[in-house]
């Protein structure tokens, strides 16, 4: 038997297309539908080539039999969202990726839906290189394989067995992506004003921390041990560290997450 996994994505925004492409490029066999409320925006976020069918609302998909269902729209808009989608999830592994929303609210939502996962991915996905978070208690085999395929083929991920963990990986990984564009904005920001043309101040910020990326996948060295081999004894790295640490690296880094981290909770509510 050809065990197709057909999958609906259910909000094809940013994430969602990311997710529906990934998808579709590793199950050439399966067909993969999405659902959005602007269906050419969706479509313009896919890549040209992608054969995922974008439709407007779950209407349009009478017959179609998902065997995964990703739920992929704003924490905000499930509660209204999900009861049109219970007859397409019925037979289906549900996944999603929304910030906050719990399994259990999920599952009301959808009618006590036993299939049921969250997975907490980032943007990198769209690059293939994302880092998932999943959470899935009492996955059968086949659901949790099925899972991980998803979030595999567009980068790494990591079980955890406690939900409160995906709220922190959240505010980690979820969001982390753009506390490192916050980073790059800022170096190009102090490369102007140290004197280069802004434009050059720019590619210099976006290629070193590509480079300091590339250097983190390729290396397995702990970052702090990367950190210092940069460093030449009494050299130019080890006074900028200095002002950098010194100056409230930790703690703007800590209150990010903690900031990120308590949102998660209010959106538990939302
Ligand atoms: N962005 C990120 O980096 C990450 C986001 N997430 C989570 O992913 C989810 C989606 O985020 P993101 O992709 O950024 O959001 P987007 O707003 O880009 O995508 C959501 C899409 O769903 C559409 N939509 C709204 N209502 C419906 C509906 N009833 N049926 C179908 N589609 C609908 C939206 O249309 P419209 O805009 O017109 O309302 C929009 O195109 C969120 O829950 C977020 O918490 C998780 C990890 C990382
Ligand atoms: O900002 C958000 O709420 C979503 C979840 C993680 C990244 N983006």
């Amino acid at each position: 038997m050809v065990v197709k996994n057909n999958a609906l994505i259910v909000g094809c925004g940013n994430m969602g297309a990311a997710l529906a492409a990934g998808y579709a490029r590793a199950h050439p066999d399966a067909r993969v539908l999405a659902v959005d409320a602007d269906p050419a925006r969706a479509r313009a976020l896919l890549p040209a080539a992608s054969p995922v069918a974008v439709c407007a609302s779950p209407a349009e998909l009478a017959g179609f039999r998902p065997d995964l269902v990703v739920l992929a729209l704003k924490p905000q808009l499930l509660g209204e969202a999900l009861a049109a989608y219970r007859p397409l999830c019925a037979g289906a592994l549900v996944v999603s990726i929304a910030a906050g929303s719990a399994l259990s609210r999920l599952r009301e939502l959808l009618g006590g839906h036993r299939r049921l996962a969250r997975a907490m991915p980032n943007l990198a996905v769209a690059a293939g290189a994302g880092m998932t978070t999943l959470y899935g208690p009492g996955l059968d085999a086949a659901d949790a394989a099925l899972c991980e395929a998803l979030f595999a083929a567009v980068g790494d991920a990591a079980w955890v067995d406690d939900e409160a963990q995906i709220d922190a990986a959240t505010a980690v990984a979820g969001s982390g992506p753009a506390y490192f564009f916050a980073l790059v904005e800022q170096l190009a920001a102090a490369g102007a004003a140290a004197g280069l043309p802004p434009a050059l101040a720019e590619r210099l910020a976006r290629r070193t921390c590509i480079g300091a990326a590339a250097l983190l996948a390729a290396d397995t060295r702990a970052a702090g041990a990367l950190k210092a081999a940069v460093c030449s004894p009494r050299g130019t790295t080890e006074a900028g560290l200095a002002a950098l640490e010194g100056g409230g690296l930790a703690p703007a880094v800590a209150a990010a997450v903690a900031a990120a981290h308590r949102r998660a909770h209010e959106l538990a509510a939302a």
